[in-house]
C-alpha cells in the first residue's frame, strides 16, 4: 500500500506492539471480559474464538483502547492507552458496521477519514487503498448506491488508507464475496508482513486460522485457550474438536 502517512508518533523503541494486562470490563456488575493478559509482538494475528457473549468484541475494542477498562491496562507500543491522538492513530477497526458517510461519495468517505488521520498525501493513499480493494472504479458513486458488499470494501479501504500499526477486525468478511474475499486477505498479508499486528474476531475458524500466528479461545469473559500456530500450520480438524470440546462441553 502507499505510505505518506503523517510523521510517526514517538512509541517505546523495543515495547511489545501490545500489552495487556489483567483487563476486565464489567457491564452493569456482569464481566463481559475477566481478567485477560496477554502479549503481541510485530506481524502477530491474533484470531479470537469463542461463541456469542464470551467477551470477544469486548476484549478487541480493549486491546485498541477503544473502551475503558474497568480494571487493568493496555499499553500499545510501550505507551499506554487511550493514550494521546498519535497514538490512537496507530489503531484501525474494520467491523461489520460500514460507519460510512452514505451522500458522500466512495473516494470523499475515504479520503476524509485520511486527512483525519494526518495522512499527508491522502489522495495517493486514497487511490491505492481503492484500488487494493478493487472499488477505485465505484470512486465517484455515492455510498449510498452501492451494494452491501462494496460498502464493506469501502469501509475496509476507510480503516485502512492511514496504515494502522494495530488493525482490529470484527467480523470483517461479513459481506464480501469472493473476490472482495481475497483483496481483503492479501491487503491483511501485505499489512501483517510491514509489521502491523492483528486482532481478528471472528465465527469462521477456516478464515480465522488462515490468518491466525496465534489462536484463542475465549469463554464467559476469559481465555481458555491459547495457542501458537505449529510450524506447519494448524490442524483445523483438531482445531474444531478442540474448539467444540471447550465451547459446546463445558470443559473449559
Ligand atoms: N455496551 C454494553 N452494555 C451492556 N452489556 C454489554 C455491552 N457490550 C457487551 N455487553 C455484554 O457483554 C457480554 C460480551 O459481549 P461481546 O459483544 O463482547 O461478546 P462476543 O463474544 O463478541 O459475542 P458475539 O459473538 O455474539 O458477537 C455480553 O453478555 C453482552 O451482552
Amino acid at each position: 500500500m502507499a505510505t505518506g502517512v503523517a510523521a510517526a508518533p514517538s512509541v517505546a523503541a523495543g515495547a511489545p506492539a501490545v500489552l495487556a494486562e489483567g483487563l476486565v470490563r464489567a457491564f452493569g456488575g456482569k464481566k463481559a471480559v475477566d481478567g485477560v493478559s496477554l502479549q503481541l509482538g510485530e506481524g502477530d494475528c491474533l484470531a479470537l474464538f469463542g461463541p456469542n457473549g464470551a467477551g470477544k468484541t469486548t476484549l478487541l475494542r480493549l486491546l485498541g483502547g477503544l473502551l475503558k477498562p474497568t480494571k487493568g491496562t493496555t499499553r500499545l507500543h510501550g505507551v499506554p492507552l487511550p493514550g494521546p491522538a498519535e497514538t490512537r492513530r496507530l489503531v484501525g477497526l474494520i467491523s461489520h458496521y460500514s460507519m460510512l458517510y452514505p451522500a458522500l461519495t466512495v473516494r470523499e468517505n475515504v479520503r476524509f477519514a485520511a486527512e483525519c488521520q494526518g495522512v499527508v498525501a491522502a489522495d495517493q493513499a486514497t487511490t491505492a487503498v481503492l484500488k487494493r480493494l478493487k472499488v477505485l472504479d465505484r470512486e465517484q458513486m455515492p455510498v449510498r448506491f452501492l451494494s452491501r458488499g462494496l460498502q464493506q470494501r469501502v469501509s475496509i479501504a476507510r480503516a485502512l488508507v492511514h496504515e494502522p500499526r494495530l488493525v482490529l477486525l470484527d467480523e470483517p468478511y461479513t459481506g464480501l464475496d469472493e473476490v472482495g474475499a481475497l483483496a481483503f486477505t492479501e491487503a491483511l498479508r501485505d499489512l501483517k508482513a510491514g509489521g502491523a499486528t492483528l486482532v481478528l474476531v471472528t465465527h469462521n475458524l477456516v478464515e480465522g486460522i488462515a490468518l491466525a500466528t496465534r489462536a484463542v479461545i475465549m469463554r464467559t469473559g476469559r481465555l481458555v485457550h491459547d495457542e501458537q500456530t505449529p510450524a506447519g500450520g494448524f490442524d483445523l480438524t483438531g482445531f474444531q474438536a478442540l474448539y467444540r470440546s471447550l465451547v459446546h462441553e463445558g470443559i473449559a
